[in-house]
C-alpha cells in the first residue's frame, strides 16, 4: 500500500514536436490539498489528464495509488476529475445527473449529492445549462465528490466564478475534504485562492516543474535578502539565487537556503510571501526553461 496519491517519473507528453509536459517527476503524498499553478499553456491540464489516464504519456510514467491509471481500470473509481469549464450534460437536470452517476459509478453516494445540492439551494429540476457558472461549478464538484474518490483532480474549478463565489467554493471544498481523507490536486492561476486552502504546491512553467513541495517547507527554505549592490555567484548558506533585482546601491535577492542559517550582517533577511515565491520561480523558468529545483516529497 503506497502513501503516494500521485507519483510521476520523467513524465512527458508531446504534441507534434512540442512537449506539453516534460521530465515531470512528482510525489504527491496522500491527504494533501495541492495547488497546481502556472501560466496559460504551462502544462497543467496535460498533467491532470495524464494523471486520470485520459492521455497516454510519450515518456515516463504516472501512478495513482501505485497503479498506472491507463492499465488499471480498478484505480479509476478512486479518482474524481472535474475538467476545465466543468463540462456537464447541459440538458440534464441535477436530479438526472445524480441518477446517472448512480448508474455509472460503483461507489455512489446519492444522499450526499442530494444533501449538498439542497444546502446550496441549487434547483434540482432546472437543466444544468441554465444554471449560473458558479452553480454549475458546485454541481460538478458535488458529483465528483459523490463518487467518494480518494484522489480529486480539479482543473481550474473557480476560473468562471466571481470573487465571492470563488471564496465560497474554496471553503466548500475544504469542508468536503476535511470530512473525508481525499487528496486534492487543483489547478488555478490565483495563488491567493490556493494559499487559503492548499498545503502543497506545484509550480509548472513551459512544460517543466519549477518547484514542488509542502508549502510550509517551501516558505521555510526561501528568504529575501536585501543588502549592498552585488551580483554574488555564491553566498554562504544559499543553495541558489532564484531572482535578483538591483538599484544603484542595493540588491534584493530571493534565495533558496541550504545548511546553516545566513548570518552575514550586510544582508537584511525577510520571510518570503507565497505569491512572490511563485512569481520568482516563474521568471526563473522563462530564463532557463529547465527545472531549477529538485522535487521534494
Ligand atoms: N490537443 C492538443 N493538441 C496540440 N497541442 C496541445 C493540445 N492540448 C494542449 N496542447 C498544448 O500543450 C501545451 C500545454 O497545454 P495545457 O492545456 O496543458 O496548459 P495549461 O497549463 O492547462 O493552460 P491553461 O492555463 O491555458 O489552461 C500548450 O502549449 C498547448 O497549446
Amino acid at each position: 500500500m503506497t502513501d503516494m496519491a500521485l507519483e510521476t517519473s520523467a513524465l512527458g507528453k508531446r504534441y507534434g514536436r512540442s512537449w506539453a509536459l516534460q521530465e515531470c517527476s512528482l510525489r504527491l503524498p496522500t491527504g494533501r490539498i495541492a495547488g497546481l499553478v502556472g501560466p496559460n499553456g504551462a502544462g497543467k491540464s496535460t498533467l491532470l489528464h495524464l494523471a486520470v489516464g485520459l492521455l497516454r504519456p510519450d515518456a515516463g510514467w504516472a501512478r495513482v495509488f501505485g497503479q498506472d491509471p491507463r492499465d488499471n481500470t480498478e484505480v479509476l473509481p478512486e479518482i474524481g476529475f472535474v475538467a476545465q469549464d466543468t463540462p456537464l450534460y447541459r440538458d440534464f437536470t441535477v436530479t438526472d445527473l445524480i441518477t446517472l452517476g448512480g448508474k455509472l459509478n460503483r461507489r455512489w453516494d446519492a444522499a450526499f449529492a442530494r444533501d449538498r445540492i439542497a444546502q446550496l439551494d441549487i434547483p434540482f429540476r432546472k437543466p444544468v445549462g441554465k444554471l449560473s457558472g458558479g452553480q454549475r461549478a458546485q454541481v460538478a464538484l458535488t458529483l465528483a465528490m459523490a463518487k467518494r474518490p480518494r484522489l480529486l483532480l480539479l482543473d481550474e474549478p473557480v476560473a468562471a466564478l466571481d470573487p465571492l463565489a470563488r471564496r465560497e467554493f474554496m471553503q466548500a471544498l475544504m469542508g468536503v475534504v476535511s470530512e473525508s481523507d481525499t487528496t486534492v490536486l487543483l489547478s488555478s492561476h490565483l495563488v491567493a485562492d490556493l494559499e487559503r486552502v492548499c498545503d502543497y504546491l506545484i509550480v509548472l512553467q513551459k512544460a517543466h516543474v519549477q518547484l514542488a513541495g509542502p508549502i510550509d517547507d517551501l516558505l521555510d527554505e526561501h528568504r529575501t535578502l536585501v543588502g549592498p549592490r552585488t551580483e554574488p555567484d555564491t553566498l554562504p548558506g544559499v543553495a541558489k539565487v532564484i531572482s535578483a533585482s538591483h538599484t544603484d546601491r542595493q540588491s534584493t535577492l530571493l534565495v533558496r537556503t541550504q545548511g546553516p542559517p545566513i548570518n552575514d550582517p550586510s544582508w537584511t533577511q525577510r520571510e518570503v510571501a507565497l505569491e512572490d515565491l511563485v512569481v520568482a520561480y516563474l521568471h526563473a523558468g522563462t530564463r532557463t526553461a529547465r527545472t531549477v529545483s529538485e522535487v521534494t516529497a
